[in-house]
């Protein structure tokens, strides 16, 4: 048996039932036929990154929806988060001084573990949503039904979004000497947006004063966005595998980061199998049950050979736990010698039920989780990587707090999420300024 098969003998955990497995099987052979979406090249492009970020050289910005919608694929959605990602990274970058890795939770972010398999409203159950790739969020019995269909239209809003997402960071749109335009809408109403307006003009300055020294412009006219997702539908993520033609090595062409969510990261189960025979950067949701034996195993299992920029642990502790979890995992895993790049996911951790129903995170768990994992690395000399947060470019009201303070009463103003709560752009350019804070702080 190809080994990149080995999974389908192991349990896999989160993976839908899906009703007619002789339709999943042929619309998993058309997804084989389908082209790569990313090119095994970019993927390890993005692995020497990722081991700069592990050497302490750079720091990664990962996020976006918690759930992305198939007509969330659409120009003006995709450039919405785009252009929040690239203020945030042009915050992080200008603000930290330090060099900032982009990686979207984008083009591919469709399919969702859940914590429980079904949703009851007013006494009716029925299957949990998982995501635009298994059923629909309609709350009927037909939308829940998990349609293998579905993999295909994923693969297409994946396609459309890394086309649109290439050529705005290509074509110009990106162009550092945009950063007003980014903020165009945004300003006048925004204490963040006054503070980026602030730090644009200095921008600017640097800017004419590189190019009066003879720096070349054309430098600044493109950037590096790459795409990401949880690989948790393995029958997709097979499906997209593809065996490189220069190396002979199997690269999963879905995205060029994939990463291992905290419900299915079992030693012994079917997504550690499949992950560790792929060649792209990988990441591995650690949460708060997590132990040092537990970390150290799953780095002989995903990268025995220790390659730097291979393995990203994305610790999602909750702000109360961090700062007691986080240090004994670092210690031992910087112990054993390995090199993985440690990075933050504020968000999940920090999930509540606000009295009204609606699924909420405090603005400032968030910023403190965030404080606690540069704490911890700051304590014992360790590099805190990046920050992978979920966002949208679109002013929700799903996070409470933050600049404008939205308070519980306000969630139901705007709250459009698929899934899980994020930080509207406000909220997201607020956190970008004090992450920056706390990197150039502790330098
Ligand atoms: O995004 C992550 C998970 O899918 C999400 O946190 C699970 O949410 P649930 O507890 O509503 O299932
Ligand atoms: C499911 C997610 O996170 P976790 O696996 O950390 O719960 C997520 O990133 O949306
Ligand atoms: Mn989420």
């Amino acid at each position: 048996m190809d080994l990149l098969d080995s999974w389908r003998d192991l349990p896999a955990a989160q993976q839908p039932d899906w009703p007619d497995p002789a339709r999943l099987r042929d619309v998993a052979g058309q997804l084989s036929k389908l082209p790569p979406l990313v090119f095994a090249g970019e993927c390890d492009q993005l692995k020497a990154h990722l081991a700069a970020v592990a050497r302490g050289e750079a720091f990664v910005l990962q996020g976006g929806d918690c759930a992305e919608t198939f007509s969330g694929a659409t120009a003006d959605d995709v450039r919405n988060k785009l252009k929040t990602l690239l203020q945030m990274a042009v915050v992080l970058t200008y603000a930290g001084s330090v060099p900032v890795v982009k990686i979207g939770r984008m083009a591919g972010q469709f399919a969702k573990p859940r914590s429980k398999p079904l949703e009851v409203r007013d006494g009716v159950e029925l299957p949990a949503y998982r995501g635009d790739m298994v059923n629909g969020f309609d709350f009927t019995p037909e939308a829940r039904v998990p349609d293998p269909e579905r993999l295909l239209r994923a693969y297409h809003a994946a396609a459309v979004t890394l086309n649109l997402t290439r050529a705005f960071t290509q074509g110009g749109y990106a162009d550092l000497r945009q950063v007003h335009a980014w903020n165009h809408d945004f300003v006048a109403e925004s204490p963040a947006g006054q503070r980026y307006e602030r730090l644009a003009g200095e921008i600017d300055r640097a800017l004419a004063f590189m190019h009066a020294c003879g720096a070349d412009p054309e430098e600044f006219h493109r950037v590096e966005v790459y795409s990401s997702h949880e690989a948790l539908l393995l029958d997709y993520e097979r499906a997209l595998t593809r065996i490189d033609s220069r190396s002979g090595l199997p690269y999963d062409v879905s995205a060029h980061f994939l990463w291992i969510g905290e419900r299915t990261r079992q030693l012994d189960g079917a997504h550690v199998d499949f992950m560790r025979r792929i060649r792209n950067p990988i990441g591995v949701k650690l949460g708060p049950t997590t132990t040092a034996e537990d970390a150290l195993a799953l780095i002989d299992r995903l990268d025995p050979d220790r390659e730097p920029g291979r393995l990203t642990f994305v610790t999602r502790m909750g702000a109360g736990r961090i700062r007691d979890n986080l240090p004994t995992l670092v210690e031992k895993v910087t112990a054993s010698g390995a090199q993985v790049a440690w990075i933050c996911d504020p968000m999940h951790g920090n999930t509540f039920e606000a009295e009204s129903g609606y699924k909420t995170r405090r603005f400032d768990d968030v910023v403190d989780e965030v404080a606690g994992f540069f704490e911890v690395h700051r304590a014992l000399g360790t590099h805190p990587g990046g920050v992978h947060i979920e966002f949208t470019g679109d002013d929700v009201t799903e996070c409470v707090g933050g600049g404008h303070d939205i308070v519980e009463d306000d969630l139901h103003q705007r709250y459009e999420t698929a899934c899980d709560p994020r930080l509207n752009r406000g909220q997201a350019l607020d956190l970008a300024f004090m992450v920056a804070e706390m990197y150039r702080i502790g330098k």
